[in-house]
């Protein structure tokens, strides 16, 4: 196997800044195909950034980002082969259920009868004629998972998914997560729960201020890794021992 199949998704020196501020100082990291991605960091660390530079939503300064060999290009839309699932759009709010999630169908031209067929497997059928906005926090997730995965996609990236679902619908995503690896699939899944990505992940990348401090195979001990290069950091610096 080559290294441009290999590394289904490389992400190289990016940079970005808004205004003065640096958001991304040098990002290098790639995951393999087949494979689930942890992208782990505090809060304002730069993973949605990041995450965002790959959907192709915000352009970095410099540094390129690749999709198997294939370098993105400026304001392209993604490619159908990926899903994405990040914040849920406003727009969405006084959509119906049912109309969201036919309408990301016809997006990614999938059949209507395959989209009516994949709604009514999902516990979702139960909630299609409530407004996206009156859903709770769950069942948006649920919502969003369900969107961004519909069309079956190579690549699947997902910003913070399991943050607000309860501790059995957790478990069910992400064992939806080793199903898109069994077939073959490539997961990239920012988290703050580091016990479910012990469990799920093959490979980890840890971000910290804008700069990546681990990327490689999964640790031993995730928690661990956090704690001796994010966590004792931020200690030494509120004692100012840095
Ligand atoms: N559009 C923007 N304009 C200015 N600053 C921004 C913008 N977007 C993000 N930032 C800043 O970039 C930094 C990184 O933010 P980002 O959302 O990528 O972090 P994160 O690691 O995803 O954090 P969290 O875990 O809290 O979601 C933050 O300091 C944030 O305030």
């Amino acid at each position: 196997m080559s290294m441009v199949e290999k590394d289904i998704i490389e992400i190289k020196q990016i940079k970005k800044s808004y205004g003065n501020k640096i958001v991304l100082k040098n990002i290098s990291f790639s995951v393999q195909k087949g494979s689930i991605h942890g992208f782990i960091g505090p809060n304002g660390a730069g993973k949605t950034t990041t995450l965002n530079c790959l959907m192709g939503g915000v352009k970095p300064n410099s540094g390129g980002i690749y999709l198997a060999g294939q370098k993105i290009g400026e304001n392209e839309l993604v490619n159908q082969k990926i899903g994405f699932m990040t914040e849920q759009a406003k727009f969405t709010e006084d959509l119906k259920v049912e109309d969201f999630i036919y309408l990301t169908g016809n997006l990614r031209n999938l059949p209507a009868q395959k989209v009516e067929a994949r709604l009514r497997q999902s516990d979702l059928n139960n909630h299609r004629f409530k407004k996206c906005g009156e859903l709770s926090t769950g069942w948006k997730k649920i919502l969003l998972y369900f969107v961004s995965v519909m069309h079956d996609p190579d690549i699947l990236v997902l910003d913070e998914p399991t943050s607000g679902l309860d501790p059995s619908y957790r478990g069910i995503l992400l064992s939806q997560l080793e199903q898109v690896r069994e077939r073959g699939g490539t997961v990239l899944i920012s988290s703050h729960i580091l016990s479910d990505l012990q469990k799920l992940v093959d490979s980890a990348t840890l971000i910290d201020k804008g700069k990546i401090v681990y990327t490689g195979k999964k640790p031993t001990d995730i928690e661990e890794m956090y704690n001796k290069l994010v966590l004792k950091d931020k200690i030494k610096a509120k004692s100012g021992q840095t």
